[in-house]
């Protein structure tokens, strides 16, 4: 059963959302990911919302970029967490994405994180701690990331100075 839905207004978001979907992968998360606008395709935002959790997800990842209503219009729809991504535009520079989708009204939150790359894996990084909770082997996966992570940054050298 396909635990993360992520989800992204275009096909042009991949780029920088597929860095959420290869985290999911290296973790062995099953996720299904689609391309669903709130604003070209808001029938198929609606089901999407609307079947979500009775088809199994338990959070949905949702990228987009520029008027960025997808994560909102995907929050105010469906219970389950919404983790949204900013993704970088080319004249705001993403400020547009992020300030869309971070500044959701009271009751309807969507949990945002930073505009691209880091923002997407660390988008799959939360839905993989969502589901650790409950699942015992994954928390020891997320764990020995997090060690080597640490042990990579350790291990880390500076030039010297000539
Ligand atoms: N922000 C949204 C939504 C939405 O929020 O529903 N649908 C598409 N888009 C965004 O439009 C940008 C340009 O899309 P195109 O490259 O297809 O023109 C993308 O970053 C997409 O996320």
């Amino acid at each position: 059963m396909v635990h993360v839905g992520i989800v992204m207004g275009s096909n042009s978001d991949w780029e920088v959302m597929q860095h959420a979907a290869r985290l999911l992968k290296e973790f062995n998360v099953p996720f299904e990911t689609k391309v669903v606008s709130a604003h070209r395709t808001p029938d198929l935002l609606f089901r999407y919302a609307e079947t979500a959790a009775e088809r199994g997800l338990k959070c949905i990842i949702a990228g987009a970029g520029g008027a960025a209503h997808l994560p909102g219009m995907m929050a105010a729809k469906t219970h389950l967490p919404v983790l949204g991504v900013p993704v970088p535009t080319k004249y705001l520079k993403g400020q547009d994405s992020l300030y869309s989708i971070v500044q959701m009204p009271k009751g309807v939150p969507v949990a945002t994180f930073a505009i691209g790359e880091a923002g997407a894996v660390n988008a799959g990084l939360f839905a993989v701690a969502l589901l650790a909770v409950h699942d015992a082997d994954l928390a020891v996966q997320l764990q020995a990331y997090r060690l080597r992570q640490t042990e990579t940054v350790l291990a880390q050298m500076l030039p010297e100075i000539e």
